[in-house]
């Protein structure tokens, strides 16, 4: 199987161009090619496919091999992929995920090849139902009480197609994610497992986020969580809508627009090209 191993704000992933290869098993492959030791070495395996509705769809697989609806840092890459290697040759493109048809604007450097992506997230969607979270359907999840072990936290929800639990923290560069993290992402509130944002706002325009994601751990930045956490500020008061997210792998760019989408510029990297056994 060729691959191109991609990354964004240090999120990386082996991308499959499915125009030409085909990959039987996307889960068993994830699982390999993700293994820093004995594979590629990747937060998971993401496929460029031919869709129907859009420019390109995505399908994003997490180094345990469960499947998301959705990747804010990969669909930047996919994006990048496409361009770069021809298959669009627009730059303004339709990629078509689990989270529904996104747009996306792509940013070029001086050799025409793109660094920067800005895409159309969608819009937060926040009821229990939507994200999915027990209790009342219909019902909002802001600064919620959380028993986690010993601690009460306070926990703000929601969906970019995929589920998000955002927690406000004093000191994000300090805080336990891996003890949380895993306790929080298979709690029994959430049927899906959610994934889980650890966040210190900085000022009224910064913040600093670290990320616990659903079937892949900790890892260097989420673009979907990203994308949860700037409605979480300011569903919670803590931010303006616009503001820039440090996370540990680089920083994006954030806007809860007023057309009630979330708006997220970042990088896409290409590192290197390979072929492996699967
Ligand atoms: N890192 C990705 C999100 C992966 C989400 C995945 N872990 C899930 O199961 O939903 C991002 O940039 O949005």
């Amino acid at each position: 199987m060729k691959f191109t191993k991609m990354q964004g704000a240090g999120n990386d992933y082996v991308y499959v161009d499915c125009f030409k290869e085909k990959v039987q098993d996307p889960a068993a492959a994830a699982i390999k090619v993700s293994n820093r030791n004995f594979g590629i070495g990747s937060d998971g395996l993401i496929l460029i496919m031919p869709s129907e509705v859009a420019d390109v769809r995505m399908r994003m697989f997490n180094s345990d091999g469960s499947e998301s609806e959705m990747c804010g840092n990969g669909i930047r890459c996919v994006a990048k992929y496409a361009y770069d290697h021809g298959i669009v040759s627009k730059k303004e493109i339709t990629a078509e995920t689990g989270a529904g048809i996104l747009t996306l604007q792509l940013f070029t450097d001086g050799g025409n090849k793109v660094e920067k992506v800005r895409v159309n997230m969608g819009p937060p969607r926040l009821t229990r139902k939507e994200i999915p979270m027990l209790g009342n359907p219909d019902e909002k999840v802001v600064s919620a009480p959380l028993n986690v072990l010993h601690s009460t936290f306070n926990i703000t929800c929601a969906s970019m197609g995929n589920p998000h639990c955002v927690i406000f923290v004093d000191d994000v560069g300090n805080f336990p994610v891996e003890k949380y993290g895993p306790i929080i992402e298979n709690h029994e509130l959430f049927p899906r497992r959610t994934n889980v944002e650890f966040v210190q706002v900085v000022s009224r325009t910064e913040i600093r986020q670290r990320t616990w994601e659903r079937g892949a751990g900790e890892t260097l930045a989420c673009g979907t969580g990203s994308s949860a956490v700037t409605a979480a500020c300011v569903l919670n008061g803590l931010t303006e809508k616009k503001i820039l997210n440090h996370l540990l792998g680089g920083d994006l760019e954030m806007e809860w627009s007023e057309d009630g989408n979330i708006y997220m510029t970042g990088p896409a990297v290409e590192v290197f090209s390979g072929e492996i056994d699967i």
